[in-house]
């Protein structure tokens, strides 16, 4: 399947990439000959079980690891120029919100940080408490706020400084179902609204379908990648597409992938 992305101009590559941690003679090969594109203003999702290198993947594109081999490029630069001249934000799992910040304050530390005019991104900060929906709770501190709420904290401060970019290691995962699809759909009104490039790591099928252009499925021990998948669930996604028979499909196209390789595993192991 190709996907409509494949026109596009592409924002980041990745090209033969490996990850090696340890030292000689206890090493782990965390991922292997990994490569594909990602395409400017594309959701991809990064999907596999645990341990498949997922999050060293993400860690590799936003330049906090050094791959052993093969190479990333964003915007065709290396990853150290576009971290250095800020170019995408990160969300982890974990909010990281500094308590004795309101949540204003919080939105505005990156700004803050590099010296920005207060009163030049005031409006700017107050566009994003919209984008998130907390402009009501602004002055809030993250301890009166729910997960959700504070991973929305999160996000908005991942956007402050405009990246065209946004690095997403499992930000959902900690949150119960409710919320969770709720700020799904939220992401991508987010997405909407900002038009970024989004790399979005998940261990859950159903959220990589619902939020991807296209899923790259890891397999385990070493990582690679298994499969690429088109996601052509279109652009304006509401909850009811989680019902739809295409919906059900996909999930059981990734689903498959899985089987297919534990059943490998099975055989090699007799
Ligand atoms: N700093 C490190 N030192 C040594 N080994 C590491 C390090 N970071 C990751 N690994 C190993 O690399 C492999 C991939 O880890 P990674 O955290 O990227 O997987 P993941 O798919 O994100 O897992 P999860 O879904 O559980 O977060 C694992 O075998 C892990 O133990």
């Amino acid at each position: 399947m190709s996907s409509n992305f494949s026109q596009k101009k592409v924002e980041i590559s990745v090209e033969g990439v490996s990850m090696v941690f340890g030292k000689k003679g206890r090493q782990v090969t965390a991922l292997q000959d990994i490569t594909f594109d990602v395409y400017q203003n594309e959701f991809v999702s990064l999907l596999g079980p645990s341990g498949c290198g997922k999050s060293t993947l993400l860690r590799l594109m936003a330049d906090l690891l050094q791959p052993a081999s093969g190479q990333i490029s964003i915007q065709k630069e290396h990853p150290r120029e576009v971290r250095l001249r800020r170019k995408f934000g990160i969300v982890f799992q974990n909010p990281t919100l500094f308590e004795w910040r309101t949540v204003r304050e919080n939105i505005e530390l990156p700004l803050e940080v590099l010296g920005r005019n207060r009163h030049e991104y005031s409006v700017l900060v107050d566009q994003l408490l919209d984008i998130v929906g907390l402009t009501k709770f602004k002055e809030h501190y993250p301890w009166q706020l729910s997960g959700g709420m504070q991973q929305r904290v999160a996000i908005a401060r991942a956007l402050s400084l405009d990246p065209p970019i946004l690095f997403m290691d499992e930000p959902f995962s900690a949150l119960d179902e409710f919320t969770k699809e709720k700020l799904q759909l939220e992401l991508l009104e987010i997405k909407k609204k900002t038009n970024k490039t989004i790399v979005f790591v998940t261990h859950s099928i159903p959220e990589a379908v619902f939020l991807s252009n296209r899923v790259i499925v890891l397999s385990a021990h070493p990582g690679r990648v298994h499969t690429i998948l088109d996601v052509p669930l279109g652009d304006t996604r509401t909850a009811l597409i989680r019902e739809s028979e295409h919906f059900h499909e996909l999930s059981a196209a990734v689903r498959n992938c899985f089987y297919k390789e534990s059943e490998a595993i099975d055989e090699q192991i007799g």
